[in-house]
């Protein structure tokens, strides 16, 4: 990967054609965004000094108790974003239902819907392990000048124009995708600015890492278990490693830069498994396979299931392609009805 100095304002300007329905309106959500992390990564990197750690006090809607991060960064990123007048609506792991933005002119004009995990790897917090930010962006449904509806965020994976993460680890990246390939950029905290530190960010085509929280090893389909079984007995000069983080985003951005496979299967404590369709595992699955990576939930593509619910669970398996599909391949031998009935 050929490192550059270029910045990110640089890069948007130099890519304008990459931004789909855009008279920079496009760059400009991602700008928001951009300055939205800068702002949240000053808090995570003071996180132990300040009282930003520990629980909020209140659950979400999954009933997960809200690290005082989760909602720091909830509203940091819901603020930038209605303050830069692009977004008509936003849906969050944070919010029970979505939130409808009329505009400065109560004109509901804008085009574009965000949905987001504002906080990633939230049991990390308390415990200074890198943590992110997922974001996924979609073009409204909804003709102009009426207010949003559900409709405009239950559109499947496969119409994201945009989706991206923010990585608070031992350096911040951004890291995102116009469907025109992947690109992450480094922040320089000294002066606020991102650089094109990982140009055209590709999965390796195999991999020999996988990521899994084996603790529920004995809950998983039969299906997987194979799979971790296999990774086992591959005792060659180059034996698959397991390595779990715990933080979706850092996993998934070791495994692109590094080939490997991170899997949320179902289990009998979570029988769609724990990571959300809408707003962690369609952004995911776009990058993924605009880094030639492939994601699926354990049988068929993710970006083509058609959500039904702003909070819906699904399986989860995604990283290097042939790791994905070495993956499905147990599944299928595994649970050929289950295999059949999805169309897998
Ligand atoms: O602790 P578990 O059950 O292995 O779950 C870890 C997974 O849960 C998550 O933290 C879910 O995301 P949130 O922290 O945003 O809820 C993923 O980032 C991570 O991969
Ligand atoms: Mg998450
Ligand atoms: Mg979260």
């Amino acid at each position: 990967m050929k490192k550059t100095n270029q910045t990110l304002g640089e890069f948007i300007i130099e890519n304008q054609e990459s931004f789909k329905y855009t008279s920079g309106e496009l760059s400009r959500l991602i700008n928001s965004i951009r300055l939205a992390a800068k702002v949240v990564n000053h808090e995570v990197n003071k996180a132990g000094l300040v009282d930003i750690v520990g629980d909020y006090g209140s659950q979400n809607i999954q009933g997960e108790d809200q690290k005082k991060l989760d909602v720091y960064a909830n509203d940091t990123f819901i603020q930038t974003l209605i303050n830069r007048e692009i977004v008509c609506g936003i849906a969050s792991e944070e919010n029970d239902n979505y939130i409808t933005i009329q505009g400065n002119n109560k004109d509901h004009k804008n085009k574009y819907v965000v949905l987001m995990d504002p906080l990633d790897g939230s049991s990390n917090i308390d415990v200074n392990v890198s943590v992110g930010t997922i974001f996924s962006i979609y073009r409204r449904i909804t003709p102009i000048g009426q207010p949003v509806e559900m409709q405009d965020f239950l559109q499947p994976g496969n119409q994201q124009v945009a989706a991206g993460y923010i990585i608070y680890g031992t350096s911040t990246m951004l890291v995102y995708t116009t469907g025109h390939g992947v690109n992450g950029f480094t922040l320089n905290p000294a002066i606020g600015t991102y650089y094109l530190s990982h140009p055209d960010m590709k999965f390796p085509d195999d991999g020999k890492i996988y990521s899994i929280n084996e603790g529920n090893y004995i809950h998983f389909p039969q299906g997987v278990k194979d799979y971790i079984k296999y990774c086992q007995a591959q005792r060659d000069k180059d034996p698959y490693t397991s390595r779990y983080i715990g933080s979706l985003v850092s996993d998934f951005h070791r495994n692109m830069i590094k080939g490997g496979i991170y899997m949320y299967p179902k289990s009998s404590s979570a029988e769609k498994g724990k990571l959300r369709l809408l707003y962690e595992c369609n952004p995911m699955a776009f990058i993924a396979e605009q880094a030639n990576g492939k994601a699926s939930d354990g049988f068929k593509r993710i970006l083509d299931i058609q959500p039904t619910e702003l909070h819906e669970r699904v399986p989860f398996f995604c990283g290097s392609k042939k790791m994905v599909e070495k993956a499905e391949d147990f599944m299928k031998a595994a649970h050929p009805k289950e295999a059949e009935t999805t169309g897998a």
